[in-house]
């Protein structure tokens, strides 16, 4: 792949000389002889190398370093800045290395010494983005693994293994609500060589057709009447890393070409403005519905679908996937004892058959609701059946034997006490002070329940 170079150096001489010799080199070069172009270039596209000098006729090589630096953000890839300058310059040399740059080269230099530079610092930069991306695969491994072991399951993680592999391929991942298709969507980032660069997210059904424009794209100063500053979009601030695109299938019409358009080219630009930018983006797409029926419907584009769908992954949802109910239902209870500070309770032997029959149509999330609500109820201790909510006994229908229809049904009241108690607990996040206030209780008596 041919790589780009900025080369912001005023001096007409040096400039068209450096140019020639690495163009030479195979190198895609581009020029800048003041600040304000190279701030623009730099703002328009991305470049492997800019090569800088520090005397520019409108401002310092610094102020470009630091204006660069500060528009990109934290969660951006931010550019690499080889500095040029004069002998004497040595503080000023370090100082542009505080303020961001990647290296240094005294002028005047040898055109062979600035290529073994361009050359080292390219390899270091790669070797740089392989150890983050190594370290994000082995944080990933051990941290949040993803559970799950029946043949689907594992089928559909070796699919995705594969795909994080395959570059920048567009991935559509397709599944119920709840079954993890985020969680999916991010282990594709994080086994992909993009770990290293930013993870950007956008919940196509959270936003207006406006705002999700103008939050995707970016906007120009003055764009609309709200547009006070220019504003970078997420598209932006994924480049060099990935894009999830959650509820794919709920995107208004009227922008389903705009981004077929950067799904092709990686080109776009923000509402308002003139330049085309240009970004390096994994995009990975997730929705619950059936976009294959939406496009015959005419409500989903059929060239969209097409690029989605490149590579697609199809989630089960949990009742097909039977055995990894108890493992994540364990899973679960792990992690949550730790966080409202009770031992991690144990299962009382008829409540399996119950989570193994109910249909979860809440998939993952629910199960992990279910078990989190149980813990707080169970407080550390046993977790029974009395502590699953109403659905898990009835299958599917709330409400209904909601009082009992005979005697020997009757429970005594203090489980009802104890099943709302645990529900206030599960809407307040396990916030026992929180929970009380809006019970009407003190701290004391609601623990004093809790422990009953
Ligand atoms: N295999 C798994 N192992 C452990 N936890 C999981 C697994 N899959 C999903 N989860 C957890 O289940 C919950 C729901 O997952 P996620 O948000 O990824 O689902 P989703 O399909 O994107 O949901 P929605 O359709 O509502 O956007 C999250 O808390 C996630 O961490």
């Amino acid at each position: 792949m041919t790589q780009s170079i900025l080369l912001v150096e005023d001096d007409d001489t040096l400039r068209s000389t450096v140019a020639k010799f690495l163009a030479r080199q195979g190198f895609e070069v581009d020029t800048a002889a003041d600040g304000a172009t190279a701030l623009e270039r730099l703002a328009a596209r991305r470049f492997a190398v800019t090569l800088l000098d520090l005397h520019l006729p409108d401002m310092s090589g610094l102020d470009v370093i630091t204006r660069t630096m500060a528009a990109v953000g934290d969660g951006g890839s931010a550019p690499l800045f080889v500095v040029m300058t004069a002998y004497p310059e040595v503080r000023t040399a370090v100082a542009s290395l505080k303020a961001g740059a990647y290296d240094y080269i005294n002028k005047p230099f040898d055109l062979e010494d600035l290529r073994e530079l361009i050359r080292r610092v390219l390899e270091t930069h790669q070797l740089r983005r392989e150890v983050a991306w190594r370290r994000a695969q082995a944080k990933s491994a051990s941290t949040d693994e993803l559970r799950g072991g029946t043949a689907v399951f594992l089928d559909m993680l070796e699919t995705t293994h594969k795909v994080a592999a395959a570059g920048k391929v567009p991935v559509l991942i397709r599944g119920e609500s709840g079954v993890g298709k985020e969680k999916i969507a991010h282990t594709i980032h994080e086994r992909s060589m993009r770990a290293g660069g930013p993870w950007v997210t956008l919940n196509c059904a959270s936003l207006p057709e406006g705002l999700l424009e103008s939050e995707l794209f970016g906007h120009e100063r003055g764009a609309f009447t709200d547009a006070k500053q220019t504003k970078r979009g997420l598209l932006e601030l994924a480049d060099g890393g990935t894009l999830f695109l959650d509820e794919i299938g709920d995107l208004a019409p009227a922008l389903q070409p705009k981004l077929l358009r950067v799904l092709e080219t990686q080109r776009f630009r923000r509402l308002g403005g003139q330049a085309e930018l240009s970004v390096d983006v994994r995009f990975v797409a997730a929705t619950h519905r059936d976009l294959r029926a939406m496009t015959r419907d005419g409500s989903f584009r059929e060239d969209l679908y097409f690029r989605l769908n490149v590579a697609a992954i199809d989630i089960p949802p949990l009742r097909e996937r039977q055995e990894d109910i108890l493992t994540l239902a364990r899973h679960f209870l792990e992690q949550v004892a730790p966080e409202i500070g009770i031992e991690v309770p144990r299962i009382a032997a008829d409540v399996p058959p119950l989570l193994l029959a109910y249909r979860w149509p809440g998939n993952i999330r629910e199960l992990r609701n279910v078990m989190e609500r149980a813990a707080i109820l169970s407080g550390g201790d046993t977790i029974e059946v009395r502590h699953l909510p109403k659905e898990l006994h009835d299958d599917g229908e709330p409400g209904a034997a909601a009082w009992p229809g005979d005697e020997s049904a009757i429970r005594p009241l203090s489980d009802f006490e104890a099943d709302y108690i645990a529900h206030v607990l599960y809407l307040c996040g396990g916030n026992k002070t929180q929970a009380a206030a809006l019970l009407g209780v003190t701290r004391a008596t609601l623990r004093n329940k809790l422990a009953d």
